[in-house]
């Protein structure tokens, strides 16, 4: 910034004074008596005294002035000087005969700086004119270091202004009337808080407060929010002090202002990163987490009661696998908008895991929040078409109610959570709300968990096998291996409940491993002693089969017991090999050149496509144990459809097919009629432990 200062003689150049007298011999008097000390310039009459005192860059530092003179008087002249800015602050003294007190009176009141009397006394003349010029020189830096003072103000980012006591403008800043687009002429003298800036009563109230404070000694600061003309937000970090004065008084008040917008702004987009979830923008786990705290205490006064619903996209997974990540995306944030548009809007709707989403809602009951989680199943289910693709999805909903399932974030959660998973357990598409039963299952599965972790090491784990018979020869072509678990402090544990919570928690991984190795090695024992046991058939999860070690833990199992691979069968589910399509062609490509024989279990109850089962080699289609229940009886049902189809396609796509679960002559024999391959269940044999079904088999061998 370039400071312009007042052009003024080099300092040491002579003072310039200007004599103007229309009598010449009076001019010749005075310029005579200065001449030594100063620069003298003369006028004969007002319009050259004006035109001299109007040159730029040499203005006089003194006009001693003659006040009668014909065309203009001295009075006109000084008249005329102080109407021009320029002009305005020369000093005048004037030079005259008039002795008389009104004269002089007028004289001064015009703005004369002083008077001197014709005749001059030239000593007298000489200390005038010295105070006078001292005076300017004074004056002058005065005004020099004011200029200097608002250039520094004025080249300050801050807004700045200097008040009086009690409160009225003295100065404010460039910054200041570019914001308000005003000149500060218009504003200098009003009350600090009856400028165009404060437009909101609270905040004028601040301001006079502040005022009054720092009047009384004391620094006021607070943030103040402004619109701005093009309709932004600006955001003023204000505050006022008093400045003291040189006896210690408060002499005059400083409101300072910084414009701390767009430092908000990224606090604000920083917070709301930290808080919300960025897909959809709802708040996140730590924000809700916060809300419901808060929630909490509110309820904790009020009394009244408060629900948090767990809301979960049923087959979200599958959609986002098969669509792709844009699609599932798009489908969150449209979730996220059903959601929002399913609650009040004093609800709290967050996004806290992939395709889990959590609704609070304070001051509600039981039955407000049945109203909710229906109206949530009724909006969310609605079909939804995003990329052309119309997709039908369901929440599973899980409900826990403050004070009685939960005093905290942490209880209320972890029971709308359960409460969620037995949604989805009983069939999706549903909502359920926490219950003490529920409570004990959980804790159960806790302590399952814990106890399954130590079951292999304890020696808990055992392995059962089941025949399955050829209905052509009526013999054992091979048997199942089923895992059993016996805890002490448990009892026998079914594996329809421990095996899903094993994969659950990733412990399937290691109990499969221990299934198939044990297995092997009871193989290669039976095929030692010659017990004719056809094929040792292995249950393989999915989550073994996705894991990238699987086919070598398979040939390690086989290497290790000395097993032809011919003599085992895994089985897996629709799911596990169909699932992950390319991955799953490949690893069960792999498994059949290594000769392992793969057995579909379950079938029927997927949803496999036909065209893919031609791209894969499978040996055998096990006919899901639900279709064979109903067979045999005397109505033609859907089973008996199911499982004649399932036999027809096996049997053209050369499959083997065995059904299980058979436990009566009549299902056995509907099976028979319909061609099936084998069979398997009670009606032949429990799953049995080793030695026992030894002794089966051999009983069944011609001769035994
Ligand atoms: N009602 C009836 N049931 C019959 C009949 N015949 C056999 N079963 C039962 O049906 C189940 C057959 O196994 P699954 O379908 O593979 O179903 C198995 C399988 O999915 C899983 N499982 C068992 N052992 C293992 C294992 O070692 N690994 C893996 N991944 N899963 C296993 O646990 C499920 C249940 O196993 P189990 O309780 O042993 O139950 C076994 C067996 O005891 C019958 O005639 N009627």
């Amino acid at each position: 910034m370039t400071l312009i200062l007042p052009a003024s003689p080099p300092a040491t150049a002579k003072p310039l004074v200007l004599v103007v007298d229309d009598v010449p011999a009076n001019v010749h008097v005075l310029a005579t008596a200065l001449r030594a000390d100063y620069r003298i310039k003369v006028a004969l009459d007002g319009a050259t005294a004006l035109e001299i005192a109007n040159r730029e860059g040499d203005q006089p530092d003194l006009i001693l002035l003659d006040v009668m003179m014909p065309t203009m008087s001295g009075h006109d002249v000084l008249r005329r000087l102080r109407e021009v800015d320029d002009t305005a602050d020369i000093p005048v003294a004037f030079v005259t005969a008039d002795t008389s007190q009104g004269g002089q009176v007028a004289g001064l009141k015009l703005g004369a700086f002083d008077y001197l009397t014709k005749p001059v006394d030239i000593p007298v003349l000489r200390t005038r004119v010295h105070n006078l010029i001292e005076q300017r020189r004074l004056q002058r830096q005065l005004r020099e270091s004011e200029l200097k003072l608002h250039a520094m103000l004025d080249s300050s980012m801050q807004f700045i202004g200097l008040l009086d006591t009690t409160g009225h403008v003295l100065h404010l800043n460039r910054q200041v009337h570019e914001l308000l687009a005003q000149p500060l002429k218009s504003m200098l003298g009003l009350h600090f808080c009856e400028l165009p800036l404060w437009t909101q009563p609270r905040q004028r109230t601040a301001v006079r407060e502040a005022v009054e404070r720092a009047a009384a000694g004391l620094a006021s600061r607070f943030e103040t929010r402004h619109t701005r003309p093009d309709g932004s937000t600006l955001v003023l970090d204000f505050s006022m002090r008093p400045i003291l004065g040189e006896h210690g008084g408060v002499a005059f008040l400083l409101p300072e202002a910084s414009d701390v917008t767009q430092q908000r702004a990224a606090e604000e987009s920083i917070r709301h990163m930290a808080n919300n979830d960025p897909l959809t923008g709802l708040p996140n786990r730590t924000l809700l987490a916060d809300r419901v705290n808060q929630a909490v205490r509110a309820a904790e006064r009020s009394k009244e009661p408060l629900a948090l619903m767990f809301v979960d996209l049923d087959r979200f997974k599958y959609i986002n696998d098969t669509l792709g990540h844009g699609v599932g995306d798009k489908l969150l944030k449209e979730t996220a908008r059903r959601l929002e548009a399913s609650v009040r809007q004093s609800d709290t709707v967050a996004r806290v895991g992939g395709d889990e989403f959590v609704v609070m809602l304070p001051e509600t009951t039981v039955s407000g929040a049945i109203v909710v989680a229906e109206k949530v199943l009724a909006n969310i289910g609605q079909a939804c078409l995003i990329d052309q693709h119309e997709l039908m999805v369901t929440p599973s909903i899980g409900i826990a109610m403050y004070p009685v399932d939960g005093r905290d974030f942490g209880a209320l959660s972890k029971c709308a959570d359960v409460a969620m998973y037995r949604a989805k357990h009983d069939g999706r598409n549903g909502y359920r709300f926490y219950t003490q039963e529920m409570h004990e299952r959980s804790s159960r599965l806790l302590r399952m968990e814990t106890l399954l972790r130590q079951a292999a090491a304890r020696g808990e784990l055992h392995l059962h096998y089941q025949p399955q018979i050829d209905l052509g020869s009526g013999r054992c072509v091979g048997v199942e291996a089923l895992l059993r678990w016996n805890n002490p402090e448990l009892g026998a544990i079914s594996p329809a409940e421990f095996i899903p919570l094993a994969e659950e928690t990733g412990l399937i991984s290691q109990l499969g491993q221990w299934v198939l190795r044990h297995a092997v090695q009871q193989a290669r024992r039976w095929l030692d002693d010659g017990v004719p046991f056809g094929v040792m058939a292995v249950n393989v999860s999915t989550i073994q089969l996705r894991q990238k070690d699987f086919m070598q833990t398979v040939a390690d199992s086989l290497r290790e017991a000395g097993l032809p691979s011919d003599r085992l069968e895994l089985e897996m589910t629709e799911s596990a090999a169909f699932g992950n399509a390319e991955a799953a062609v490949k690893l069960l490509d792999e498994l059949h050149r290594s000769g392992v024989r793969i057995s579909i279990d379950d079938f029927g109850t997927g949803y496999s496509s036909l065209s893919y089962l031609k791209r894969i080699h499978i040996d055998k289609l096990k006919i899901d144990r639900s279709f064979v229940r109903d067979l045999g009886q005397d109505s033609e049902g859907e089973d008996e459809a199911m499982v004649e189809a399932i036999i027809h396609m096996a049997r053209s796509l050369k499959v083997t097919v065995i059904a299980e679960g058979v436990e009566t002559l009549e299902q056995l024999e509907s099976l028979r009629l319909r061609r099936c391959h084998e069979v398997q269940g009670y009606f032949f044999s429990r799953p049995l432990p080793p030695g026992e079904l030894e002794a089966w088999l051999l009983r069944q061998a011609p001769g035994g």
